[in-house]
């Protein structure tokens, strides 16, 4: 599904990544490990073409797309959830699920009910500015829109942070359904432990710029935790 060899990136002179090899398998959550600094956004950036590499090869879906822009990326299927509550506020919750129609693979013209069996709230507030919903509400709107794309591959940069728990455990169940229904690949920013080995089939962890671990994520130990991500 996605396979990254050998990656380098960075911004400008300054290399963040270095020889980053990363897979993930169809209808696989893997989980993506590491303390605050150490890449993992310039990772998802650079898979989503925001960040040219300056060495090494990103395929996906047996293509290889190192050199393909971010908006042929979200056409072919690879839908990206930003750090941070990326939505429109000016814009209604209806209007910025429909800018997901437009960004990605789907050739649907309507906002499929299975988003909004995801995240029922949002139906209720479809006129709503997004601007006017919670932090959290904002996240789950931020994560309906890669959805409304029906994508193949979808990219979460830490989802849950800063996320009161209640909309944390109904994100995590969506993560859930997703991997349920089979039909989409999920990479993740995630610190959790508890996610990570109840969830995700797979984890990597990142430091300075480069896999230090990684494993089937029922394998994943307290000990391992303590050694690559404790501060
Ligand atoms: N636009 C930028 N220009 C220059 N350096 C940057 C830029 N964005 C990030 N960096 C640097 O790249 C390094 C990796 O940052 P990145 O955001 O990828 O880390 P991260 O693992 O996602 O961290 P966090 O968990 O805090 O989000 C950091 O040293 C950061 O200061």
């Amino acid at each position: 599904m996605l396979s990254i060899r050998n990656l380098e990136a960075g911004y400008g002179e300054s290399m963040i990544l270095r020889n980053v090899r990363l897979q993930v398998e169809p209808g696989q959550v893997v989980c993506l490990m590491g303390r605050n600094g150490v890449g993992k956004t310039t990772l998802m950036k650079t898979i989503m073409g925001l960040i040219k590499p300056r060495k090494g090869a990103i395929a996906y879906d047996g293509q290889d797309i190192t050199a393909a822009s971010p908006d042929r990326r979200a056409k072919s299927g690879i839908g990206y959830v930003p750090q941070g509550r990326d939505i429109f506020p000016q814009l209604t919750v209806e209007e910025n699920l429909l800018l997901g129609l437009e960004a990605g693979s789907s050739r649907k013209s309507r906002i499929p009910d299975t988003v909004y069996d995801m995240f029922p709230v949002l139906k209720e507030m479809l006129r709503r500015k997004g601007g006017e919903l919670s932090g959290g509400q904002q996240q789950q709107l931020s994560i309906a829109r890669a959805l409304v794309a029906e994508p193949k591959l979808l990219l979460l940069d830490e989802p849950m942070e800063g996320i009161q728990p209640s909309i944390v455990m109904e994100i995590e169940q969506v993560i859930e359904a997703i991997k349920a229904s089979k039909r989409m690949s999920v990479l993740l920013v995630e610190q959790s432990l508890a996610f990570a080995t109840s969830i995700a089939d797979y984890y990597y962890v990142l430091d300075k710029g480069t896999i230090v671990a990684e494993g089937s994520s029922s394998s994943l130990s307290e000990e391992q935790v303590k050694k690559h991500l404790a501060v």
